[in-house]
């Protein structure tokens, strides 16, 4: 972190921002010029907050170096985190894929896509039991019956499962059924629930918030990982941006960028990005050629009497000649 003190500052004034510092454990390396005084600050600068240094009268502005996250940081952690998930992983040099239902609706349609989608090469089946939604009077989810009926399908395929918790009430249940869980855009600044998320012993997929930048998101991270939960993946999901074509808009920059400073792996969900199935193979493929490890994809065997999300979910067939041409299912 800089401090540029304006030309008018004080000794006074610079020593007592110096004293406060160094009582950090913040080692200050003054240089003093004609027009401003720079402040060079060395050591762990990530709980000093840039406004509230910016509010001493002679400092003219603060320039932060270092990114606010540590424990997400690629500085600080070279390789690459690779989390693992019953028999398989997510990061690394493989690519994963996670697919089901947006909900689970009955036993047999998510034991029927669970098998499809494990057919097509899937290795995670994703399904929520609680759900999110913008409306009171839409579909709810199933809760713990939905989490049963994950189980029957884990049982029945094999495929590890991943789920939303949506409150600090329910997260448990969800970490007593699923093998991974999710937290999702919408409570990805619930910091109550990223603190449990924390203490938790299961993998944590963490999707950016609507209006997320990445640094918040990492941030979001940072708060799990600081509660001693380490096993974090990120999900590109979209966020708000004027453009209304789409649900969202998928920002497949954060790919490069999230692999540039963080260590942690990195999937993307095209389905909720786009809203429309006939989008997800593209931006599947998109994905993938930008450095993703991954994917979240929404199959469904009825998308239009789908009680959630039909509009955005790829019917078994399609999922597999997908998969097909991103050469995960072979024939
Ligand atoms: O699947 C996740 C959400 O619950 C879903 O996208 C629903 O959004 P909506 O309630 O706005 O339809
Ligand atoms: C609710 C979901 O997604 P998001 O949080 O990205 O909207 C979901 O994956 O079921």
């Amino acid at each position: 972190m800089v401090i540029v003190m304006k030309a008018k500052a004080t000794r006074q004034t610079i020593n007592k921002i110096t004293k406060r510092l160094e009582d950090m454990s913040i080692t200050v390396h003054e240089t003093i010029g004609s027009n401003y005084s720079i402040l060079g600050l060395i050591g762990d600068t990530t709980m000093l907050s840039k406004e509230q240094l910016e509010s001493y009268d002679d400092v003219e502005k603060v320039i932060r170096v270092q990114h606010p996250f540590k424990l997400a940081n690629r500085l600080f952690h070279p390789e690459d985190t690779v989390v693992k998930v019953g028999d398989t992983t997510v990061g690394g040099d493989t690519v994963t894929v996670m697919a089901g239902p947006c909900s689970v609706e009955t036993e047999e349609q998510v034991i029927q896509i669970a098998m499809d989608v494990k057919e097509a090469g899937a290795t995670i089946l994703r399904g929520g039991a609680f759900k999110p939604r913008s409306s009171p009077y839409s579909f709810q989810g199933l809760g713990e019956e939905g989490l049963k009926l994950l189980k029957k399908a884990k049982e029945a395929t094999g495929l590890p499962i991943v789920s939303e918790a949506i409150c600090l009430d329910t997260i448990e249940l969800v970490a007593e059924y699923a093998d991974i869980i999710q937290i999702g855009a919408r409570n990805m600044q619930n910091f109550a629930l990223l603190k449990k998320a924390g203490l938790t012993k299961k993998p944590i997929l963490l999707k950016r918030g609507l209006s997320a930048t990445i640094e918040e998101w990492l941030m979001a991270a940072e708060y799990i990982m600081a509660g001693g939960n380490k096993d974090v993946i990120l999900c590109e999901r979209g966020i708000r941006t004027y453009e209304t074509y789409t649900r969202n808009t998928l920002d497949l920059s954060a790919v490069p960028v999230i692999k540039e400073i963080s260590h942690l792996p990195i999937i993307v969900d095209p389905s909720h990005a786009t809203g429309k199935w006939k989008m997800v193979s593209p931006l599947s493929k998109g994905a993938l050629a930008v450095g993703a490890d991954g994917l979240m994809i929404e199959v469904h065997n009825d998308p239009i009497n789908a009680l959630c999300d039909g509009g955005q979910s790829l019917k078994p067939s399609k999922f597999k000649k997908l998969m097909e041409e991103l050469g995960i299912y072979m024939n």
